[in-house]
């Protein structure tokens, strides 16, 4: 099977052109195999890149751990660039579709080859299935997440996948590694959820670790950065312009006046290779 490596912020995945290769039944099996560090191809999950009938492509994604999501932010800007680079669709303007429906987006081209993209994420959803409400009567903002001993003040917000933001006042390993696993199986969250950690840096910046449903600690996530910057306008913490530093680049988030939240970041291919195992 011929795959391709990309990240975007250093969110890496392993790509697959399904226009071309055909797959095992087994995807979740798939993904935990090339997703491990140590003895497959090193990712932080598998996506796909595969024919649609009602846009340029269909993107679907799955976590280290084998489970779908909806969506990817990181993801879908690197799928771009592969569906242009590689000649799938040669448009600046590119229609994917996703689990969260069928996301716009503009490329911004270095030479012959996407370094950037633009994308229209849709509007947040502040409560749906995956997310519901806390607590009777405790709405998706400034919400209580009670973890025994220690209670959480969060904000939840759906970009298509859930997402649970916490401010803190400073991002260190303690709330991603200790408090983020917590967050991520709590009860109150039926499908799991993604944990966010942010620092306000000032209101037009805000730095932030991410404990990934599925994937653990990742270099960035594009989802989570649409959902925090959204959790920041709602809590009156941040702009509706905002620059997020991750730990593998930076994001730059709009949440717009149409409701809609418009992310802007690179991506990078680093490699093309046969998978051939296991063994
Ligand atoms: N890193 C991805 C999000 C993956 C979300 C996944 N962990 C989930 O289960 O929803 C991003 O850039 O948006």
């Amino acid at each position: 099977m011929k795959f391709t490596k990309m990240h975007g912020a250093g969110n890496d995945y392993v790509y697959v052109n399904c226009f071309q290769e055909t797959l095992p039944q087994d995807i979740a099996s798939l993904a935990i195999q090339v997703s491990d560090r140590h003895k497959g191809i090193g990712s932080d999950g598998l996506i796909l890149i595969c024919p649609s009938e009602t846009a340029d492509a269909q993107m679907r994604m799955f976590n280290a751990d084998g489970s779908e999501s909806e969506m990817c932010g990181n993801g879908i800007r690197c799928v771009a660039k592969y569906v242009y680079d590689h000649g799938i669709a040669q448009q600046d303007h590119l229609k994917i579709e996703t689990g969260a429906g069928i996301l716009n987006l503009d490329l911004e081209l270095t030479g012959q080859k996407v370094s950037q993209v633009r994308v229209n994420m849709g509007k947040p959803i502040l409560a749906s299935a995956e997310i519901p409400t806390l607590l009777p009567g405790n709405p998706p903002v400034n919400a209580e997440l009670n973890l025994g001993e220690q209670k959480l003040e969060v904000t939840c917000v759906s970009m298509g996948n859930p997402h649970c933001i916490t401010f803190v006042e400073e991002v260190n390993d303690h709330w991603v590694h200790v408090i983020g696993p917590q967050v991520e199986v709590h009860s109150v969250f039926p499908n799991r959820v993604n944990a966010e950690f942010i620092e306000v840096v000032s209101p037009a910046e805000l730095k932030m670790r991410v404990w990934e449903r599925g994937s653990g600690e990742t270099q960035a996530c594009g989802t989570g950065a649409c959902a925090s910057a959204v959790a920041g306008v709602l809590t009156g913490r941040s702009e509706r312009n905002v620059l997020i530093h991750l730990p593998g680049g930076d994001l730059r988030l709009e949440w717009a006046g149409s409701d809609e939240v418009f992310m802007t970041g690179p991506a990078v291919e680093v490699y093309e290779g046969i998978w051939t195992g296991p063994h």
